[in-house]
């Protein structure tokens, strides 16, 4: 009989899908399967997810992708979860179903707990960033909790008494797939519930946030053995978390400090890898957990978070119907050789890094009769990448080590025209990778490390090739009048409301 094939598999459960890739040994992916579930919006500014519905996609995916590759579960070696991050469940304990819908990162309904605490609590703002690292904003996870414990009746009390349990999306899918309470210290810090000094839970944010110790999972490593799967994945090991971002700049191969990557999805992260010890940013990045793999020491990270731009183009394909697929957004915006004037803040969820105004909400400047749809492709295209290139700025500024390169990756890189107007505007070559879903990649290398599947020493991005370069071409002079108008822009969306 034939070898069992040894395959990993990378569960990367995002904002918009849950997807499931098998890796082989080179890397190469054997098998995808994907599936999009609910945006739920109950009022402007609220986004939800069924966690239920989140859970039977995963599990889908995988038997999915497994047929695909013509496997069964003894063919796998190992499974590595990456997940949108902040995004955060409640369950009961005893019945393992969901107490309310998971609140998303996007939502900013907590927005009024965040400034309350601002000014109110003895920590104050300056001690609340230098304590985690991350600023008082909606995006995190510890007021989501405390809402939900709230909103819904007996709560509170039940998850004192340790029958509820709150996780991040990684701790959802590692207690289904293995009965198991635990999360990654990535994911457990973007709670905003973790010391940078102790890199656990922290019994004075826990009070701040009025968010019970005894539902809060047990913190691990991101590349260890967490545990077995069950039911129709029996004893395939669950070995590796990390949140979505960190993942993908793992999966770059971005294991050395002054490595960074900037990953495009439904939002964009730029991470830089500064090594064994945390930088506090004086230009709006925040300060997170890189990656803790197995008993190594963790690695910190400098991070811009922008909380919309794949969601931009989504919102381009579903609100206004001017494309059909999101790649259509390209040959659209390439119809054209600017945007007209037009120019797009989509600050949906207020403006993250490096502004961190939740008082923000997107417009449209510089409309006239002259602008057409293919200038508000154009335009939501500038955006992203005016986003993401203050962003380089900031970090920069931050390190007084200007990149060379930045190393791209995620479904919007699939758009040249993006890659290019990029890097035009940060006047650096922009290099994608052969395989451009790092995120799911740097899951699965964590889970083979920890399973024994890839040795340590066999970095990702040796496994991964370049497949494209853009360099800048455009002039000094087009680079300042964009950046010039978009600054305008961000003034007029910026205190909104
Ligand atoms: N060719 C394209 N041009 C522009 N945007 C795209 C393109 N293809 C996909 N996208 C956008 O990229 C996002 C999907 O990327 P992905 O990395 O899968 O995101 P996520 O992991 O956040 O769900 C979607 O928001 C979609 O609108
Ligand atoms: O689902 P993604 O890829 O848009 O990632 C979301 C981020 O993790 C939010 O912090």
């Amino acid at each position: 009989m034939a070898a069992a094939r040894r395959l990993v598999a990378a569960i990367d459960q995002g904002t918009t899908s849950s997807r499931c890739i098998l890796f082989d040994e080179k890397a190469a992916i054997v098998a995808v399967a994907q599936k999009e579930h609910r945006q739920i919006f109950p009022r402007p500014g609220w986004v939800e997810h069924d966690a239920a519905e989140i859970w039977e996609n995963v599990r889908d995916c995988v038997h999915v992708a497994l047929a695909r590759a013509g496997i069964s579960r003894h063919g796998l070696a190992a499974i590595g979860i990456t997940n949108q991050r902040e995004t955060c469940v409640l369950w009961d304990r005893a019945t393992g179903r969901p107490i309310h819908n998971a609140i998303v990162w996007q939502d900013t309904r907590t927005e009024p707990i965040m400034a309350a605490l601002a000014e109110e609590n003895a920590l104050g703002r300056d001690r609340f960033r230098q304590k985690t690292g991350l600023p008082l904003a909606s995006y995190f996870s510890a007021a989501k909790i405390a809402l939900i414990l709230d909103g819904v009746p007996g709560a509170r009390e039940a998850a004192r008494a340790g029958r509820i349990a709150a996780g991040t999306m990684d701790s959802w899918l590692i207690w289904k797939l293995t009965g198991r309470h635990l999360t990654d210290i990535t994911n457990a810090h973007r709670t905003q519930l973790v010391s940078l000094d102790t890199l656990d839970w922290d019994e004075e944010l826990l009070d701040a946030f009025h968010v019970p110790r005894a539902m809060l999972p047990e913190i691990r490593s991101s590349s260890e053995v967490y545990g077995h799967a069950q039911d129709t994945l029996w004893g395939v090991p669950v070995a590796a978390a990390l949140g979505d971002q960190q993942a993908a700049l793992v999966g770059q191969g971005c294991l050395s400090p002054g490595q960074a990557k900037c990953t495009y999805g439904t939002g964009n992260f730029l991470l830089l890898n500064t090594g064994e010890a945390p930088v506090h940013s004086r230009h709006g990045l925040v300060t997170t957990i890189a990656y803790r793999l197995g008993d190594e020491p963790a690695a910190f990270a400098l991070e811009g978070s922008i909380a919309v731009t794949g969601a931009l183009i989504q919102w381009l394909r579903d609100n206004l119907g001017i494309i059909d697929t999101a790649a259509e957004v390209e040959s659209l915006a390439e119809s054209v050789e600017d945007s007209g004037g037009a120019v797009v803040v989509p600050a949906f969820s207020g403006l993250f890094a490096p502004h961190w105004r939740p008082d923000a909400r997107g417009i449209i400047a510089g409309l006239t009769g002259y602008v057409t749809k293919a200038h508000l492709a154009r335009a939501a295209l500038e955006a992203v990448a005016c986003q993401t290139a203050e962003l380089v700025e900031a970090m920069a500024a931050d390190t007084g080590q200007p990149f060379t390169e930045l190393k791209v990756d995620g479904g919007m890189t699939a758009n040249a025209l993006l890659m290019q107007i990029q890097a035009d505007l940060i006047e650096l070559p922009v290099v994608r990778p052969s395989v451009i879903e790092t995120s799911c990649f740097g899951a699965a290398w964590a889970a083979g490390v920890a399973t024994g599947f890839w040795h340590r020493a066999t970095l990702p991005d040796s496994l991964l090739g370049v497949d494209r370069q853009w360099r800048p071409v455009r002039t000094d002079d087009w680079r300042v009048s964009m950046m010039q108008q978009w600054d305008k822009a961000v003034s007029r969306a910026s205190g909104w409301i």
